[in-house]
């Protein structure tokens, strides 16, 4: 990091807190301190100019000074965290500037006209943070107040604030506060639409990945997925083998045999069923927590058994062999016996996985050439 930014990042923390959303709310306390800040200057100068009394506009200052402080301290001490539907306290920071807006205008007299149009400003923020019933709350709420404020100096104060001119400004916050309310209304439409496609693209996608990592007819892991299944898991071992734990994957090829016959004699779709006979009672029979079973093509499936030996592996394999002989595909009449050759062979680092399968797949070569229905060591 170079050495200017070090103190810059110091002082971000102090002032803000650590990166995450109390941060953001945080900068956004005191974007709005600096805006009272602002505000204060200009009432200053219109101090200078005569025309707000300056004991007043001073008392407004230290209000709206204090109260955005005090909202800055909630927020850096967590306590906005309690307010779970608003944890950024944007309703009652838009009201506080809205009561603050008001008082403005029973002290600013003739330049109150500006008065208003920060109103607008105020509400605009609240359309765009809140939910539309809270913002058009406000809007009233904000229009309300500013016409009480705008009826009581009328009457006692009538020179500075003339009915006339009065009239004309209630008709122009009475205007904001219904478009407010009209637009708030579309706003919330609009955010419930892009909710509903942000959902519908989330389900796609979800969708798009399960259909790239896996195989459509079986739901196994298909090729690609199970290479990364198999370098991760050797990853996880290699680890483990820093603290004294061995590796030991070991990859099994199993093509079923005679499955040409099937298609042939049964029909394309018994060989699919066939397949996901298969597939269901190897998933069934492996250990479902760390073994994998993947389509590696056609009629062929690679597995995966992580701490197991070769020997271990075949031992699973002759397993499952029995409980398809078991449990035949009863499809057909009579039922459907699959039986399958396999061949293994340990997969001990990442550049070796190439090799184990091409191993793998000798010793399933041998077991069929060797009368199929049996496992061979790699
Ligand atoms: N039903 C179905 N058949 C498939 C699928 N993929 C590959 N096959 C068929 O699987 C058969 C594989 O035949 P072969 O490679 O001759 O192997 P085999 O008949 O099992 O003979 P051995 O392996 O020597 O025992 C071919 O007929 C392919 O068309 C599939 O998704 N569904």
């Amino acid at each position: 990091m170079s050495p200017p930014a070090a103190p810059l990042s110091r002082a971000a923390m102090l002032l803000l807190g650590p990166p995450g959303r109390q941060r953001v709310r945080a900068s956004q306390c005191l974007l709005a301190l600096l805006v009272f800040v602002v505000f204060a200057g200009l009432q200053e100068l219109e101090v200078m100019l005569g025309l707000i009394d300056a004991a007043q506009s001073h008392w407004l200052t230290a209000c709206n000074l204090g109260g955005s402080l005090l909202f800055y301290a909630v927020v850096r001490s967590g306590l906005n965290l309690r307010h779970e539907r608003d944890p950024a306290l944007t309703f009652a920071q838009i009201a506080f500037a809205l009561v603050s807006i008001a008082w403005s205008y029973a002290i600013t007299g003739p330049a109150r006209g500006a008065v208003l149009a920060i109103m607008v400003l105020i509400l605009q923020f609240g359309m765009f943070a809140l939910r539309p019933g809270q913002a058009r709350a406000l809007a009233w709420f904000g229009f309300l107040l500013i016409a009480t404020v705008m009826a009581w100096k009328s009457r006692t104060d009538p020179e500075r604030y003339p009915p006339q001119v009065e009239c004309a400004h209630f008709m122009f916050a009475a205007i904001v506060a219904a478009a407010v309310s009209a637009l708030s209304i579309r706003f919330g439409q609009l955010r419930r639409r892009l909710q509903e496609q942000k959902q519908d693209l989330a389900v796609a996608l979800e969708r798009i990945r399960e259909m790239a990592a896996h195989d459509e007819l079986t739901g196994l892991l298909n090729r690609r997925s199970m290479g990364e299944a198999i370098r991760r898991e050797l990853e996880r071992q290699r680890r483990q083998a820093g603290v004294g734990v061995p590796v030991n994957v070991s990859l099994v090829l199993v093509d079923i045999d005679h499955f040409k016959r099937i298609n042939d004699g049964h029909g394309h779709p018994i060989g699919d069923l066939a397949l996901q006979h298969f597939s269901q009672l190897a998933r069934e029979e492996l250990r479902g927590s760390t073994d994998v079973v993947a389509r590696w093509g056609g009629e062929e499936f690679l597995l995966m058994l992580p701490d197991s030996t070769p020997e271990q592996a075949r031992a699973c394999v002759d397993r499952l062999r029995r409980r398809l002989q078991a449990v035949p595909l009863a499809v057909t009449e009579p039922p459907l016996a699959i039986n399958f050759s396999a061949g293994v062979a340990a997969c001990l680092a990442e550049e070796d996985i190439e090799q184990a399968i091409e191993q793998a797949d000798q010793a399933m070569y041998r077991a069929k050439t060797d009368g199929r229905g049996r496992t061979e060591l790699g």
